[in-house]
């Protein structure tokens, strides 16, 4: 499968764009980290890759059909920095799990999700606990593009560890394209295949090499 951003331009503000004409495919077998500086568009351009935010104009295409027109489950889930923003407070963690699609038992062992976290709420479970529901969530059974958005920033060496780890087998085995978001270097260059750099001047770069808006290259 194939995920295109087509000239995606947008902006809070009317008349201000703060991502313009960004352009750029993934393959279910690549994992491609998106790369620009703090406060350029990485987590609203991941929204409106995984179908949360419209685009002021552009296109999200998975296999040429606009992901923004499809109805029920995206096939493009995202993992959100801050977990504690992306589930309901007032629901039980087994209800939130249950809120996509049917996730393997598998994946549930895998993240070390304990049986005793499913009957408790979201602000009884520590941050890196609530983060293995939210990954787990984002893994159903359909998902075939996963975007994962600084994911592991507040978790500790080895749960990051173990968690990519786990994450790494997983989209490989079931050829899950990755987007991911992070600022750190060494993760990068551990996890993406490729980058892709949001750039001002140039519109976005691949591997170092310029293209100007509109273009698209897969390297
Ligand atoms: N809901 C919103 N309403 C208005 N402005 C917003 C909103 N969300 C983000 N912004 C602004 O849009 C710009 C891009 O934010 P975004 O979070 O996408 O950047 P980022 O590249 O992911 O940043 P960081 O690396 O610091 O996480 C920032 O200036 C931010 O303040």
């Amino acid at each position: 499968m194939i995920l295109e951003a087509k000239g995606i331009s947008f902006g809070y503000k009317k008349g201000v764009n703060i991502l313009d004409q960004v352009q750029f495919t993934v393959e279910s077998h690549e994992r491609v980290g998106i790369v620009a500086p703090s406060g350029f568009g990485k987590t609203t351009l991941c929204q409106i890759l995984a179908g949360y935010i419209k685009p002021a104009s552009g296109q999200v295409l998975l296999d040429r059909n606009d992901i923004h027109k499809t109805q029920g489950y995206c096939p493009v889930q995202m993992i959100w920095q801050h977990p504690e923003k992306a589930v309901n407070p007032r629901l039980r963690m087994k209800d939130i799990i249950g809120e996509g699609d049917e996730i393997e038992e598998r994946i549930i062992n895998g993240l070390g999700i304990e049986r005793d976290w499913f009957h408790r709420f979201p602000r009884e479970l520590s941050g890196g606990e609530m983060q293995r529901f939210c990954i787990a969530r984002a893994l159903g059974k359909r998902t075939k593009f996963l975007i994962a958005d600084e994911i592991s920033t507040m978790l500790d060496l080895i749960t990051q560890s173990q968690i990519w780890n786990f994450l790494l087998t997983e989209v490989t085995e079931r050829k899950i394209g990755l987007i991911v978001v992070t600022h750190s270097n060494p993760l990068m260059e551990r996890i993406a295949t490729r980058q892709v750099v949001l750039d001002t001047q140039l519109g976005v770069k691949h591997h170092g090499a310029s293209l100007s808006c509109g273009q698209s290259q897969m390297t």
